[in-house]
């Protein structure tokens, strides 16, 4: 778990309160999250009791951004807010709201306060810390909070620090600080003056920062298919799946448009294990997961399994997620076509997959491979040496007929092969001893042709990067 702190304990603290704005996975959901309020100050000489901080517990791989001061989702800050509660009201009537709302006076001192030249003193004060905080806060906004949250934070037993900045970790293991606590009321002591030897008001304590967050979650599968728009990519996925992912397929380009991620289950022999046996479909939930266990345990599929499969099989089912994305093209790591937002995810996968069409006689996998390696890389260097696996997509509409077609299809696939040995492989990872290869796999994801062969290398990457 991530975790941001709302309201950490600037010492007397008395309330936070901050609307939060949150897109996850790239659907917008709406939430206030309002900080525990802190103690009032209690009679002379006594300051407010702290407020605990709330603590919003995010999934690793979540993005947090504070919005900008133009952008239009954003919430009124404290001041903002204020100004708003008193618009209808005439000048004496807000001077009286304003009053009220920062000032304590003693039992029936409120008249001989008012008429004092001290408190008018205290008053210019006050506000003036005011309009610094507030200039302070602007300054800040300038250059708006940014989190990439791609590490797990655990508890801690420690003490939480205050006075620090928001953004910055608020101490070891206890997450971030994305809005502080209000500060606790003066007591009659800092009004204390040679005129004013017995000072009968002090301030309450002030509201917590307000700020608006947007939070994108990184989705996260073990594998991530990369591909232009066309390629088949969803058309993969969802053979992989045994036609349970519930991704779009059309032949235009731009299909996808956001990140779709896929269970792959698969049995020993690399078949999916899909829909057409109706008894054996898991959800990908984890709750099914868990029914279908204690459904197996229960013996209730031993008639199935006898007739069709033995229990060896399905013990050594093995899942892994897959993420279909969006089309990839030249540029989009500069934000072109659908740009890089999809990226961030894909950096969280063990491994890459690129998609090309491979029929067709305009169709160029050698060219499209290099720009989608050099999409990688300009996003993020070193990120395409997570690609493992090229496939050659769409092979059915290859060697079709004549013999000629036959001969031609093999030598579009060993300029294929080459090409990846030549240009890919170089930048490929060393593990030990070896140096990886691109694997170069010919399907038909439409026809289901040569998955078993992409399944069981899949595999091999997945256990490969959690061995
Ligand atoms: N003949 C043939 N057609 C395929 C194959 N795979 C995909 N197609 C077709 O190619 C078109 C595009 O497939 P999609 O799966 O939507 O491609 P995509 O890569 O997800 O496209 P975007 O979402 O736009 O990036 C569809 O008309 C598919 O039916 C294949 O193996 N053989
Ligand atoms: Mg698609």
């Amino acid at each position: 778990m991530g975790l941001l702190q709302v309201g950490m304990g600037v010492k007397e603290a008395t309330s936070t309160s901050f609307p939060l704005l949150g897109s996850l996975r790239f659907r917008l959901y709406r939430k206030r999250i309002r900080g525990t309020q802190g103690g009032n100050g209690k009679g002379t000489w006594m300051s407010g009791r702290s407020a605990g901080p709330t603590i919003i517990k995010v999934p690793v791989g979540t993005i947090v951004r504070e919005l900008a001061n133009e952008d239009s989702r954003r919430a009124q800050d404290e001041w903002e807010a204020e100004e708003e509660g008193l618009q209808d009201l005439s000048p004496a009537e807000k001077i009286a709201k304003m009053r009220e709302r920062r000032w304590l006076h003693y039992p029936g001192a409120t008249d001989d306060n008012l008429g004092r030249e001290a408190f008018r003193e205290a008053e210019k004060i006050l506000y003036r810390q005011e309009r610094d905080r507030r200039i302070l806060r602007r300054e800040q906004q300038k250059d708006p909070l940014f989190l990439d949250l791609d590490a797990p934070v655990t508890s801690s037993s420690k003490d939480i620090q205050s006075g620090l900045e928001i953004g910055h970790q608020a101490i070891e293991n206890l997450g971030y600080i994305v809005a502080t606590g209000g500060e606790g009321g003066l007591g009659n002591p800092a009004f204390l003056s040679t005129d004013n030897r017995s000072p009968k008001f002090a301030t309450r304590g002030t509201e917590g920062q307000r700020i608006t967050l947007s939070l994108e979650l990184k989705i996260l599968a073990d594998i991530g298919l990369v591909g232009y728009p066309n390629a088949g990519k969803s058309t993969l996925l969802r053979a992989l799946t045994g036609g349970r992912a519930k991704t779009e397929v059309a032949g235009y380009a731009f299909t996808t448009l956001n990140p779709v991620v896929g269970v792959v289950r698969m049995d020993s022999r690399g078949n999916v294990l899909g829909s057409e046996e109706e008894n054996l479909v898991i959800d990908e939930t984890r709750p099914e997961a868990e029914r279908f266990k204690e459904r197996l345990d229960r013996g209730d599929f031993a008639h199935t399994l006898s007739q069709n499969k033995s229990v060896l099989d399905m013990e050594e089912m093995f899942r892994f997620t897959v993420a279909d994305n969006p089309g990839l093209i030249s540029q989009a790591s500069e934000d072109v076509g659908l740009g890089h937002s999809f990226l961030r995810s894909i950096e969280r996968s063990l491994a890459l997959v690129y998609v090309v069409d491979f029929s067709g006689p305009d169709s160029d996998p050698e060219r499209e491979l290099r720009i989608l390696r050099d999409e990688l890389e300009t996003y993020k260097p070193g990120l395409s040496r997570k690609a493992r696996l090229v496939i050659a997509n769409k092979a059915d509409l290859l060697g079709v007929g004549s013999n000629q077609s036959v001969e031609e299809a093999r030598e579009k696939l060993q300029r294929l092969e080459a090409f990846v040995r030549s240009d890919l492989d170089e930048n490929m990872p060393e593990i030990g001893q070896k140096t990886n290869r691109l694997d170069v796999v010919p399907v038909s994801a439409k026809f289901s042709q040569n998955l078993q062969k992409v399944l069981l290398l899949l595999r091999s990457y997945v256990e490969e990067a959690t061995r």
